[in-house]
C-alpha cells in the first residue's frame, strides 16, 4: 500500500521544549489512520505541520509524493480537507450560505454543496442559521465544509470533542464511511482509545511528542494476550516453585501472573503446589485490555 503521508524525523520545538520529536509517520492511502495520544502529546502540532499551518523545526513531510513546503503547499491543500479545532462559521448565515462561501473560494459548483449537505445529513437544516445549530450539527457542517471538492485526504483533529454520545456516533459513522464511499484517506486524532478502536484500521500512538506505536490496529489487539492469575496461601513459596520450573511470573495485588499455559501444564503446577503444601485459593484467566497496552506504551492513563 502506498503512503499518502510520510514524515521523517519531524520535530517541533517550542522554546526549550520539544512539542514533537523525531516523528516518522506512515499513513497508507485509503485507510482511516487513528492518531491517538493523551492531551498535550503533540497531535494538533503534528497535524498543523502536515497542513503547512506550523513550520517544522526539523524533518520532512511528504503528502501525495510532494514535500510540504511553500512551493507545494497550495497544490497539496487543493486535495486535502481539514477540521482543526472547532469549526467557525458566520452565525447569521445559514448552513448552506456558509458552505457557499467556501465553495466560491474553491470555485466549485452549487451541486457540490448539496452533495456534502446530504452526506452529513443536514439537508433538512440547510436553511437554518448556523448560530442556531447544535454543537453536533456545527461539527457536521464543519465536516461538510472539509469535504467540499471531494478531497483525497481528510485531516480531522479530535472531531468528536465535546459532543454527546449521539453526536459522537453520528460523526463516527460518517467518518467510517468515507474511504469506502469516496476513496478518501482519513487521518483522525483523539485522546480516546475507544474512539480510535471503533474507527481506525491503522493507528499511530504519540506520547510526549514521540511515536510509541504505529501499525495496523489489529497488531495492537494481538498484544492483548491472556495471562493466568494465581492466588495462593503462600505466594513466596509458589513463586519459588514457578521459578524452579523456569516460569517467569509477576506479582500483582496478591496474585502471581504467569503466561497462559495449556491445561496439562497448569494441572502439573497445581500438583507441585499441593505437594509443597501450598494452598491454591484462586485461579483466573486475565486478558490485557487495550487500555493496559496503551498504559504500557505511554505510561499514561487514557480515557476509555
Ligand atoms: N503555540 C505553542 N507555543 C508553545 N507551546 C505549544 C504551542 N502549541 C503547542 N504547544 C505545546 O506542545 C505540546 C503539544 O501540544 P499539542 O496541542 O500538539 O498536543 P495535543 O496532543 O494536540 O493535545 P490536545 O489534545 O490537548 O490539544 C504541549 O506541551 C503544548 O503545550
Amino acid at each position: 500500500m502506498a503512503n499518502i503521508i510520510t514524515t521523517s524525523g519531524l520535530c517541533k520545538q517550542y522554546g526549550a521544549a520539544m512539542g514533537v520529536k523525531d516523528l516518522d509517520l506512515s499513513v497508507p492511502e485509503g485507510v482511516i489512520y487513528g492518531f491517538l495520544g493523551p492531551n498535550g502529546a503533540g497531535k494538533s502540532t503534528t497535524m498543523k505541520m502536515i497542513l503547512g499551518l506550523a513550520k517544522p523545526t526539523r524533518g520532512t513531510i511528504i503528502v501525495f509524493d510532494k514535500e510540504v513546503n511553500r512551493r507545494n503547499r497550495l497544490a497539496i491543500l487543493k486535495e486535502t480537507g481539514s477540521l482543526i479545532e472547532a469549526p467557525s462559521f458566520y452565525a447569521h448565515l445559514t448552513g448552506k450560505e456558509n458552505l457557499k462561501i467556501i465553495s466560491t473560494l474553491k470555485e466549485l459548483p452549487d451541486s457540490e454543496i448539496d452533495r456534502v449537505l446530504k452526506f452529513v445529513r443536514l439537508e433538512d437544516q440547510k436553511n437554518k442559521k448556523a448560530g442556531q445549530y447544535s454543537l453536533g450539527m456545527k461539527q457536521r457542517l464543519g465536516l461538510a465544509g472539509a469535504l467540499l471538492g471531494n478531497p483525497r485526504l481528510l485531516i480531522l483533529d479530535e472531531p468528536t470533542n465535546g459532543l454527546d454520545p449521539a453526536g459522537i456516533q453520528e460523526i463516527r459513522e460518517l467518518i467510517c464511511s468515507l474511504p469506502k464511499s469516496f476513496g478518501i484517506t482519513v487521518m483522525v486524532s483523539s485522546h480516546l482509545l475507544s474512539e480510535i478502536d471503533q474507527m481506525a484500521g491503522h493507528i499511530g500512538v504519540i506520547s510526549r511528542g514521540e511515536l510509541v506505536f504505529q501499525d495496523r490496529l489489529s497488531a495492537l489487539h494481538d498484544r492483548s494476550e491472556s495471562r493466568i492469575a494465581i492466588r495462593t496461601l503462600d505466594n513466596i513459596a509458589a513463586g519459588s516453585v514457578l521459578s524452579s520450573q523456569g516460569i517467569a511470573y509477576q506479582e500483582q495485588e496478591g496474585y502471581l501472573l504467569i503466561p497462559k499455559l495449556n491445561d496439562n501444564q497448569l494441572a502439573g503446577y497445581f500438583i507441585r503446589f499441593l505437594k509443597e503444601d501450598i494452598g491454591v485459593v484462586r485461579i483466573e484467566e486475565r486478558k490485557k485490555t487495550l487500555e493496559d497496552i496503551f498504559l504500557e506504551l505511554t505510561g499514561m492513563a487514557v480515557k476509555l
